[in-house]
């Protein structure tokens, strides 16, 4: 019953890029393949569902999975292609007279107030940074580097014996911030690019050669990677370390 659902998997334009002819997004206008939504996922448990994230893409995701209602929402941090969705979330609580339970870092809320200030009428804005359980999931997230977009938040969710991370938005993470990721049965990790050529200070996300070093080094029971640009075509075999795979969108994994 505890699973992850991939709803999104791309990076912050999602694929296709509305200016790109590029083969991949043609592809993604043609076949589909490639279509991928802002970076999100679905956590099923037997008490509780959530998502982590809530990017632009949100109220599409919902209806491709026939959800009319999301309760609990997790933010990494406060980037458009993260939070995008939030007032349309907020709406849908309104209308449907529930209060959602958005869970994020204080300095994350702070942020996502400053930008969506009329949210708390419809939603309740909980701070993690002593941690949270959500789903029966002990959750605990911390901030790590993400280049020159600054900085986002991973999680680390462990329960009955399995751990898994979510650390979607993310580079060069130094020895700190890579600790929390050591011994996990899962990992999933942001990847824009197979190789990143832009100069490494324009960069703000793993490409996928520097994460399979990372990766190499952490040996999780598996690897996912996610928030993929247009510069990947799923259907390819990047020749990835045994135990890595590409995240698609309805992708559904066991967290057990
Ligand atoms: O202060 C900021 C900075 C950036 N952004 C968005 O997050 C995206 C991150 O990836 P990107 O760098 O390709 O594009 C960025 C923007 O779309 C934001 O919402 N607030």
């Amino acid at each position: 019953m505890n699973r992850l659902i991939f709803l999104g998997t791309g990076d912050a334009m999602g694929v296709p890029r509305v200016y790109c002819d590029c083969l991949v997004c043609t592809e993604a206008r043609t076949t589909g393949t490639n279509v991928r939504l802002r970076s999100s996922v679905l956590i099923k448990s037997e008490t509780e569902d959530f998502m982590i994230d809530c990017g632009p893409d949100w109220r599409r995701q919902l209806e491709l999975r026939s959800l009319r209602f999301i309760p609990t929402i997790l933010v990494t941090h406060a980037h458009f292609d993260h939070i995008g969705g939030l007032p349309e979330w907020a709406d849908a609580c309104r209308w449907t007279g529930n209060r959602g339970r958005l869970y994020a870092p204080q300095e994350v809320i702070d942020t996502i107030l400053r930008q969506f200030s009329w949210l708390p009428g419809n939603l309740d804005l909980i701070p993690v940074d002593q941690g949270v359980q959500l789903g029966g999931w002990n959750i605990r997230g911390w901030r790590v580097n993400h280049g020159k977009n600054g900085y986002a938040y991973a999680y680390r969710l462990e329960k009955d014996g399995f751990s898994w991370a979510y650390c979607s938005d993310s580079i060069g993470l130094n020895e700190a911030e890579i600790l929390p990721l050591h011994n996990l049965n899962l990992l999933v990790l942001g990847t824009s690019f197979y190789h990143e050529e832009a100069e490494y200070a324009t960069r703000s996300v793993y490409d996928m050669l520097e994460a399979q070093e990372l990766v190499g080094r952490l040996k999780p029971g598996s690897t996912v990677f996610t928030h993929m640009s247009h510069d990947v075509d799923i259907t390819y075999n990047y020749g990835l370390l045994e135990g890595i795979s590409l995240a698609h969108t309805g992708m559904s994994l066991p967290l057990e």
